[in-house]
Formats: structure tokens, C-alpha cells, sequence
């Protein structure tokens, strides 16, 4: 990624230009800091722009996953046993690679379009229970990278580590200062020191496509990163996060058995379709990349970092921390005796008995966000998860937790309009010998409901 002085400029000019009442910066508006927190569930705004309050359906699909999301809080496990799932038994596992890598694994270890449907989808009663164990799966998978595929993941993760050390020292400052810009509705950028009363440090980081489209002209930002990072480290940020973006777009596609048209226009792979807009929004990507720290819990403190919920994606992709505290709602598959659903059981995604953290692959924790949901007509669930802060009891030396989710997101641009004849399950797997079910979280009529609708649009009436 070259970031030329001129570009930067531009930006700036943007950023310092947005009263001015010029046709460029009309749809942009850029809020300082000082009226802007990230709060732990994504930044909050009332309304929005494209405004679908009257789609019943699509309120009531928000209601229940909250409503999942209320009875997974109260945490109550399978049979009142704890610790009755482990990682290994539920949350499948698949080998993956960038579709422009180098590096070969034989086609036999490379999950299918088929497989990763099958690790993502809901198994009440279907052939894939054998994947989820006793869960009727969490929409959680493991995916394994190797060669250069999870050198450019452990990249990534040394650039987060590297943040948090610049963020202590003297120059950090000044990134600490920045704070957090809003560039559109539920679009920000920037550094929060302080979110969920100092429970944890956010810097939300997403890609600018410059001004002839994405590739090499795009950046990142907030732009301070690069005085503070410099950039090589930039670089490693930019290309770890575009490998995460490239095998994010081929589950969420396989998933949706989208042709590539679709795909291109639905996700929001940190590239511009559209070089020749004016409007800036359209070129900050709405899908981010966020660093996360953890800080020293209270002494007294008590319950989860990061409260039980769901994201706003269609997937949220974590390259797997170095520190655990990430757990997963993974819901039974089984019934008690009067029919009623036993719960589930919290589950801390792990390396399987051979497998480390420094074995030379990258682990990456994915999960399906909500717009997954909706788009797999309920097949596959949105997960469910929570952060648990380290033992407060343990007064050793702490190490703060740092994780960096990259949240693969629709696009916001006007023309990302849900067609769902064409855009989902077109592509015909005629050998599959998947059933068509319709799955636990189905619901009648909900795509029709949300058919030629601005998909991200659907962001605002599921949070409302
Ligand atoms: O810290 C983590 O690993 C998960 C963070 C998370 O769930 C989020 O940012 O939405
Ligand atoms: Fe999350």
C-alpha cells in the first residue's frame, strides 16, 4: 500500500472541509471525539438513512435473536452440567486459502463450497449433526491458514500488539487524542481509551479506497495510524486484514451460494465499486478492523468483559488471540421430555491437542453475524458470544487480553440492493446431496419481506 502525500491531503481536506457546503462533502459529516464513544456493542444512532421501519418481519427476526441472545446471558447449561461441550466436539474446523495464494494445498484439505456451508448451517435434525456434536451448531468455525496465508495473519496480530505499544508510549498520545470520527451513519474511525467505563480500549480502523477505486491507492484510517505505525506495519495491516476479507467473501458467498456478481455487490471486501463517486461515505469501506485491549478488571468486579451478543456482519473474523476469554453460545441439539429445548452451554473456541498458536499456521475464529441470518433464510445462526475477563483473583503480573476482530459487513453504498432470486442460492450444486430444509431460524415470508431491499439497510430495524 502506497499512501501518497496527496491523498493524504485530500483527506484531510475532507475531514477539515465538511461545513463547507460543497457537492463533494454534502452527504459527509465528521463528528469529533468529544461527542462520539465506541461503546461495546457497535456506536448507536437513532434512525438512519434509508429509514425501512415497517417491515414486521425483520423486527421480529431482531426481537428473537435478542431474545437468544436474554436466554444465552442467563447462561443456563445442558442438564445443569458445566463444561459438558468442549471445543473440539462442536465448533467445526476447516482448512482454508486465499483465492490468490501462492502457496499449494492439495484441493483434497481445502474445505469445499459445500463443506463450509455445512460447518456454518443450524443440524437440528439434518445430516451435518455429526460437525456440531450435541449443539445444533453456533455459527462458529475454526479455519486453519498456512504459508503465507498465516504469515500475513501473525502479521496482523504483531501489529496489534505493536498498537497497544505505541498507544502507551509518548507518541501514542497523539492517536489517543485523535479520537473517534464519525465519516457517516454507523460509519466511524478512530481510538476510544475508555469504552464500557474502562473496560476496554477500541481502535476502529477501516479502509479508504482513494480516489481512482481500491488497490494501491487505498489506506487506511484514521490516518495518524501511519505516523504512529509507519509504513511497513501499515502494510502488514492492510494485507492481513485483505486476507481476511478474501477468505471471509468466499464463506459468506459459499454460504449464500452467491454467483460472483453478487458477491461483489452485497460484501464489502474493503474495495470500491464505484471509482467514479464523489460521495465520500461511499469510499470508507463499512466493513472494520478492530484492535481490541482488555484492561485490569476491578478488583470487585464481576460477569463478562464484553456482554453476551451478536454482531452486525456477516461475519466477524478474529484471528485467534493469544490470551482466551472469547466463548461461544453453542445451543443443544436435544429436547427434554415434554419437547422444550434444553439451552446450551458456553464453549472457549481452542487449538485441537496438536495444534499451537506458534506452529507455523494461522487459527481463525469465524462467526456468523446476523446479516448471515437473514441472508441464509435462519440456516445458519448468528452467534452468540461473550468475552470473560482473566481471574481477578490471580494478582500476578496482568496481561491485558488484545484481540482484533475484522467484521465483514454489507456494503452501505445505494446500490447494494438485496435481489434475492439472483443474488442468493442461485448457484445449483447438482451433485449435492444436501436436503433443502429450511432450518431452525426460518422464517416464512422474511425474504420476501426483505426482497430488492437495501441490505444494510436492515442494520437499523434489527437494533431498533
Ligand atoms: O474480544 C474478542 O475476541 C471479541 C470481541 C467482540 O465480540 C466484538 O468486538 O464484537
Ligand atoms: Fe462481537
Amino acid at each position: 500500500m502506497k499512501i501518497n502525500a496527496s491523498l493524504q491531503s485530500l483527506f484531510c481536506a475532507v475531514v477539515l472541509g465538511v461545513n463547507q457546503s460543497n457537492g463533494f462533502l454534502a452527504s459527509v459529516s465528521i463528528v469529533r471525539r468529544q461527542m462520539i464513544t465506541l461503546n461495546a456493542h457497535g456506536p448507536q444512532e437513532n434512525g438512519g438513512v434509508f429509514g425501512f421501519q415497517d417491515r414486521p418481519l425483520l423486527k421480529k427476526f431482531g426481537q428473537d435473536i435478542h431474545r437468544r441472545v436474554m436466554d444465552s446471558a442467563q447462561g443456563r447449561h445442558r442438564k445443569g452440567k458445566i463444561g459438558a461441550y468442549t471445543s473440539k466436539e462442536i465448533i467445526p474446523r476447516l482448512d482454508m486459502q486465499c483465492s490468490t495464494a501462492a502457496y499449494g494445498l492439495n484441493d483434497l484439505s481445502i474445505a469445499s463450497r459445500q463443506e463450509i456451508r455445512e460447518a456454518f448451517s443450524e443440524s437440528e435434525n439434518t445430516f451435518n449433526s455429526r460437525l456440531h456434536g450435541r449443539s445444533s451448531g453456533s455459527g462458529c468455525v475454526i479455519i486453519r491458514l498456512q504459508g503465507e496465508d498465516a504469515v500475513a495473519m501473525h502479521k496482523l496480530v504483531n501489529y496489534a500488539d505493536r498498537f497497544f505499544d505505541q498507544v502507551d508510549s509518548i507518541e501514542g498520545k497523539e492517536v489517543a487524542d485523535v479520537g473517534v470520527f464519525r465519516v457517516a451513519n454507523h460509519v466511524y474511525v478512530g481510538f476510544d481509551e475508555n469504552v464500557n467505563d474502562g473496560k476496554m480500549q477500541f481502535l476502529d480502523t477501516r479502509i479508504f479506497s482513494g480516489t481512482e477505486g481500491g488497490g494501491h491507492n487505498a489506506m487506511l484510517l484514521p490516518i495518524e495510524l501511519q505516523k504512529l505505525m509507519g509504513s511497513a506495519s501499515m502494510n502488514d495491516a492492510h494485507n492481513g486484514m485483505n486476507t481476511l476479507f478474501d477468505i471471509g467473501s468466499q464463506i459468506t458467498s459459499a454460504v449464500l451460494r452467491m454467483p460472483s456478481k453478487s458477491a461483489n455487490k452485497l460484501i464489502d471486501d474493503g474495495t470500491s465499486v464505484d471509482d467514479t463517486t464523489r460521495v465520500l461515505a461511499n469510499k470508507v469501506s463499512n466493513s472494520y478492523h478492530r484492535l481490541i485491549r482488555y484492561l485490569k478488571p476491578d478488583e470487585n468486579a464481576t460477569g463478562a468483559a464484553f456482554e453476551p451478543h451478536v454482531d452486525s456482519s456477516f461475519l466477524t473474523m478474529i484471528p485467534m488471540p493469544k490470551l482466551p476469554g472469547l466463548e461461544i453460545w453453542c445451543p443443544s441439539r436435544s429436547t427434554t421430555d415434554d419437547g422444550s429445548r434444553e439451552w446450551g452451554e458456553w464453549v472457549q473456541p481452542t487449538l485441537q491437542a496438536d495444534e499451537q498458536l506458534n506452529d507455523g499456521n494461522a487459527y481463525i475464529i469465524v462467526m456468523a453475524g446476523h446479516f448471515l441470518e437473514l441472508t441464509s433464510d435462519g440456516k445458519v445462526p448468528t452467534c452468540i458470544h461473550r468475552v470473560i475477563p482473566p481471574s481477578n483473583k490471580n494478582t500476578g503480573m496482568y496481561q491485558p487480553r488484545i484481540s482484533g476482530p475484522l467484521f465483514l459487513r454489507p456494503r452501505i453504498g445505494e446500490d447494494a440492493l438485496l435481489d434475492v432470486d439472483n443474488d442468493l442460492k442461485l448457484e445449483s450444486d447438482k451433485s449435492s446431496t444436501e436436503p433443502m430444509t429450511n432450518g431452525l431460524y426460518h422464517e416464512k415470508g422474511l425474504l420476501d419481506e426483505c426482497d430488492k431491499m437495501h441490505l444494510w439497510s436492515a442494520h437499523d430495524v434489527i437494533k431498533s
